[in-house]
């Protein structure tokens, strides 16, 4: 008999994400998509950062950003990477960590396009994470990208998304007194059957 009810009722993890999401696009001021991605580099220090989630499918969590960026290293190299959301407004957290690979097919081509046209050039213009000598020099490669790719600008080559597969799921919500409730989700590896433990807040 489990007393995993209300908010955290459900058998699907992925259901519980997307249910806690659009519960928070009904709350939050802005970006109740924004996660704040976890990845480490080369010499094990930790790194974070926040990006926009744009998916939560079956059984993967989906975000976009340019392959020559720091966090693209890391994510390719470790071939893990965390994240956690936090809604002020619903106070609940989720966390997920897991297994990273790239979506550089026809559904990263969809989501770029999908952007407004001002974003895509802005994909191209940006040489994410490297040093840039000044907004002027920014906004004049801007100016060239616009000049080259025109009215419909395919998707870059060095950008597209990501798609976390998570082994750990952690569902949080306040409590009063800090008697929080946490649920977290685990499976050995992708594919495998899940448990669900409640933990001490
Ligand atoms: C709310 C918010 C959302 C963001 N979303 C994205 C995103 O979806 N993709 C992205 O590449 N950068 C996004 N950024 C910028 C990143 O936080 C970061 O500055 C950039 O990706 C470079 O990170 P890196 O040098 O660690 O690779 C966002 C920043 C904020 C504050
Ligand atoms: C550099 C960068 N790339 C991508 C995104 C993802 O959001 P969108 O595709 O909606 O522009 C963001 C959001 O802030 C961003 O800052």
């Amino acid at each position: 008999m489990t007393d995993r009810t209300d908010h955290f009722a459900g058998d699907d993890p992925f259901e519980i994400a997307r249910r806690w999401l659009c519960e928070a696009e009904r709350t939050e001021i802005n970006d109740p998509n924004a996660i704040a991605l976890s990845t480490v580099d080369a010499s094990g220090l930790p790194n974070a950062r926040m990006v926009l989630l744009k998916g939560i499918e079956d059984d993967a969590f989906v975000f976009y950003t340019n392959y020559e960026s720091a966090k693209a290293a890391e994510l390719d190299s470790a071939g893990k990477a965390a994240f956690v959301m936090h809604w002020k407004s619903l106070r609940r957290q989720l966390r997920v960590r897991g297994l990273v690979d790239r979506e550089d097919g026809a559904e990263a081509d969809a989501y770029f396009a999908s952007r407004s046209l001002k974003s895509r050039l802005g994909a191209w213009a940006s040489r994410q994470s490297r040093p840039l000598r000044s907004r002027a020099a920014l906004m004049a490669e801007v100016a060239k990208v616009t000049a080259t790719h025109g009215a419909n600008p395919k998707r870059p080559p060095f950008w597209g998304g990501y798609r976390i597969v998570p082994v750990e799921i952690e569902f949080w919500a306040d409590g009063a007194y800090r008697l929080h409730d946490r649920f977290v989700w685990r499976r050995e590896a992708p594919g495998s059957d899940w448990s669900v433990t409640r933990l001490n807040p």
